[in-house]
């Protein structure tokens, strides 16, 4: 049984020297210092009333939304949050060499109380305004697609694996490429640390400025509907924007998915993207397109139908897409697929990424490098070869072992798992059971819980509810409503004939390996990418993928001790 090597670093392409940092600590080398009467001014460009206290010949060199991320010559904005203002942290930040301080009322009061007299800018609603000014600190707006391309992906599933699949195109295409999103910043193939899948706005800025520095001249970001809503991306223009699902996740912070869908419709204005590419697989998509069409205009907007389902038939009641999946056929573990616009042009393409999924992730990306503006030809020619479309995403459909088949995936909402289960089913012509790790993750959406759970019982044999993140929430409550939900869609005649409740997570992992014969197939979900489990605030190290290889070691010494029998 060959177990998949462990994935290695990819690319490099540039030096390290002034990447040394992470997203919080990078900024650019070249920064033109700003007094305090030009961001006001700024300020005030932007429509937002501004008082000011103290001098305003102040100059600032940079600008931190943190106290501890604070670096002499800075503006500190002090913002109020869910858990604390950032004025209550003036003093670490003034510690630190902050030279100004830009806040609300409250924030004032707190200053003034602390007897701090440094310059204090004050509007009404802080973070409105941080977005636009660190693009002024940082000059981070490329002057043109050509000095540097900008690409963002917004949807529930498929954005970091799409920026990828952006990404590796466009290297081919002869780009030095950054990435931003959850599993890591690259610049060049050198890793930053980084924390959220869409950095503060102020990262933000400074990173796109730190690329450009170090001649990155097309960079491809996740942008997640937190980043909308909290404006982490306010100040910059893409030039194109793709989106590519919307379904269940994230109501404990949207609480609707119309909300959801508002905050991610926020992507495709002119403030922020120039272009779009939107998948019109279902009606929030087709929803999304006329928000979008009506924000920026017909022209700027383009849709993208990958819903191969029906052998390429576009539904008859509605308008063509401008692009459309028309041929899809399995190649190796992945799909070679013809991309057709309304206009007779066509794109073929390879991916060797599994699951149909993929299929529609890799569409979106070539869709949306082709409205970028890149030659024709070249594209056509980077496409022609399977590796363009089959980047190494860590814990993404990551393939462990072939046998039984051993994946670890990062689907943690019921439609990934679906889509997931779907992928790694070998069908009904195979007597291998499909076989499912997964839990949900505390203090989220408790709603998706047992809808995880139904999901898992109908396109599964074997189903073991274990811990993901439990986070401050107790694991076993959330372990017995995700088991609650396979076990009623099994009371109603669901496929799964056993559903497992079993902790911690290695020993689920263990489990499913143990029940499992070489003909199955294991999808452990939910993780991904992630080394560490928070228990209670506590990061304890775990790796689904090692805890898969290991556990398949063991199958295999076994199986080599009974002489191949199990
Ligand atoms: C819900 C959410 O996104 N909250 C973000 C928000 O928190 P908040 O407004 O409540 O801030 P707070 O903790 O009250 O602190 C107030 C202010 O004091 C500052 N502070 C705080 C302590 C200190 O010592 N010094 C200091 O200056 C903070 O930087 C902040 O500006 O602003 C904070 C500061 O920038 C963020 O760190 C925090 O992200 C938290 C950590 C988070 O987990 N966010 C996740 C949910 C998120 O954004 N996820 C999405 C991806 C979702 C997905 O698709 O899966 C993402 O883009 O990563
Ligand atoms: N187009 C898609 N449609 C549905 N599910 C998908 C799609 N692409 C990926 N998935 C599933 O979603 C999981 C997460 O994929 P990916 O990391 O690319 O998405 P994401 O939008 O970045 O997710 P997140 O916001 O949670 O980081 C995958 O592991 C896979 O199970």
């Amino acid at each position: 049984m060959p177990l998949e090597d462990e994935p290695t670093e990819s690319g490099s392409g540039i030096g390290s020297t002034g990447l040394e940092g992470t997203a919080q600590s990078l900024r650019p080398q070249s920064v033109v210092p700003r007094s305090l009467r030009e961001l006001t001014d700024a300020i005030g460009a932007q429509g937002h009333t501004v008082r000011t206290e103290g001098t305003l010949g102040v100059t600032a060199t940079g600008i931190s939304m943190d106290s501890r991320e604070v670096q002499p010559g800075d503006l500190y904005v002090a913002l109020p949050g869910a858990n604390a203002h950032g004025a209550d942290f003036v003093e670490g930040a003034t510690h630190r060499g902050a030279v100004a301080v830009l806040t609300d009322e409250a924030g004032l009061s707190t200053v003034r109380a602390l007897g701090l007299q440094l310059p204090v800018l004050v509007v009404d609603r802080v973070r409105d305004v941080v977005g636009p000014l660190a693009a002024l600190m940082y000059a981070s707006q490329p002057s043109s697609p050509e000095v540097q391309r900008l690409f963002a992906v917004t949807g529930t599933n498929g954005k970091t694996t799409t920026t990828y699949m952006i990404n590796a195109i466009m290297a081919a295409l002869g780009h030095t490429t950054g990435l931003i999103g959850t599993i890591e910043i690259l610049a060049g193939g050198r890793a930053i640390p980084s924390q959220l899948t869409t950095p503060e706005s102020t990262h933000v800025h400074s990173l796109v400025s730190v690329m450009r520095e170090h001649g990155i001249t097309s960079a491809s970001m996740e942008v997640s509907s937190h980043a909308l809503d909290y404006k982490r991306v306010d100040g910059l223009v893409y030039d194109v924007a793709g989106f590519t699902n919307l379904t269940q996740d994230h109501l404990d912070l949207h609480g609707t998915m119309d909300a959801y869908a508002s905050s991610k419709a926020q992507l495709f204005t002119p403030s922020h993207s120039r272009r779009n590419v939107i998948t019109v697989d279902d009606a929030w998509g087709r929803a999304m397109a006329d928000r979008a069409r009506s924000a920026q205009g017909e022209e700027a907007v383009v849709t993208l139908w990958t819903d191969y389902g029906r052998g390429g038939e576009q539904p008859a009641d509605q308008e063509p897409a401008d692009w459309a999946l028309t041929a899809v056929r399995p190649h190796g573990i992945g799909h070679d697929f013809v991309l057709t616009h309304r206009d007779g042009r066509e794109l073929r393409a390879t991916t060797g990424l599994p699951a149909d999924f993929n299929v529609s992730n890799a569409a979106l990306a070539v869709a949306m490098i082709a409205e970028s503006g890149v030659d024709d030809r070249a594209l056509r020619d980077v496409l022609s070869h399977p590796e363009s479309l089959t980047p190494l995403v860590p814990g993404r459909m990551q393939v462990i072992s072939q046998e039984p088949v051993a994946i670890v995936d990062f689907a943690h909402n019921a439609d990934a798992l679906e889509r997931a289960l779907g992928a790694v089913d070998p069908g009904s012509d195979s007597s291998g059971k499909v076989i499912i790790v997964f839990g949900a993750t505390g203090q989220r959406d408790q709603t998706k819980r047992p809808m995880m759970g139904a999901v898992a019982a109908r396109n599964a044999d074997v189903v073991i509810v274990t811990d993901d993140d439990p986070h401050n929430e107790a694991p076993g409550p959330i372990r017995d409503a995700v088991a609650a939900g396979a076990r009623e869609a099994v009371e109603a005649g669901a496929r799964a004939g056993t559903v497992e409740n079993v902790a911690p997570r290695a020993r689920a992992i263990e489990r499913a390996v143990e029940l499992a014969g070489p003909e199955d197939s294991i999808l452990v979900a939910g993780r991904g990418h992630e080394v560490s489990q928070d228990i209670a605030g506590v990061d304890n190290a775990l790796d689904d993928r090692e805890e898969l290889r290991s556990a398949l070691r063991t199958w295999q010494a076994r199986r080599h001790a009974a002489g191949g029998n199990r």
